[in-house]
């Protein structure tokens, strides 16, 4: 396991959550806020260049993570531009979006890149879970949070562990750890 991670982030609630996990795995999570610029493209290629521009603008190794919500309705839209939309139409508008379909389900797509400086290959670790888009219920402070339920409850309504154990991000964290032990596994 490294001692810390330098997580770069513009998002104050997503350091909130990997710090939750992290933290206590005795992973210190430094950041900087950065608003690294986002190409389009899949989720794997949008976190692969924001980790690459990430790695060259602290000129050194730094965490990332993208974010999509994807409809199956929609044919995965609007997947990693979410935020564009949830800027636009808000949770009301995250609803209606999906009004002329029966299919209310969605997918919350976290990936996480790690990268070890410029020029280097970022390494993704990628968590899912799946939900659906519901009417607002639960405190509105963490984007689509209020909007997407899984088991019975939305992401607003769970307890911080409950929503960790389950989420996209919490399932793509794991992932990291356990490449985080196998490397320095492999290194002692
Ligand atoms: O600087 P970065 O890390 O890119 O932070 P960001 O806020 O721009 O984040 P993304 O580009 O990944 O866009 C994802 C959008 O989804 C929102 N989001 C991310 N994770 C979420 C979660 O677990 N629950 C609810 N909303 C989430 C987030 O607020 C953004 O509006
Ligand atoms: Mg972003």
């Amino acid at each position: 396991m490294p001692s810390h991670l330098n997580f770069i982030t513009g998002n104050a609630n997503k350091l909130r959550e990997v710090k939750f996990v992290l933290d206590p795995a005795g992973i210190e999570v430094r950041s900087q806020s950065i608003d690294i610029e986002e190409v389009q493209g899949t989720v794997e290629e949008v976190t692969k260049s924001k980790c690459k521009k990430a790695a060259e603008t602290v000129n050194g190794p730094v965490l990332v993570e993208d974010t999509a919500l994807c409809y199956k309705a929609l044919g995965d839209l609007p997947g990693p531009y979410i935020k564009w939309f949830m800027t636009a139409v808000g949770h009301d508008g995250l609803n209606n979006l999906l009004a002329a379909y029966e299919d209310k389900s969605a997918e919350a797509v976290c990936t996480f890149g790690y990268c070890e400086g410029p020029g280097q290959e970022p390494i993704l670790f990628q968590g899912r879970c799946q939900g659906k888009i519901v009417p607002a219920r639960g405190p509105a402070d963490f984007g689509w949070d209020a909007v997407f339920e899984h088991n019975g409850k939305t992401f607003a309504e769970m307890e911080k562990a409950e929503k960790s154990a389950i989420s996209h991000r919490g399932m793509a964290l794991k992932k990291l750890q356990e490449w985080f032990n196998e490397e320095n596994a492999t290194l002692n």
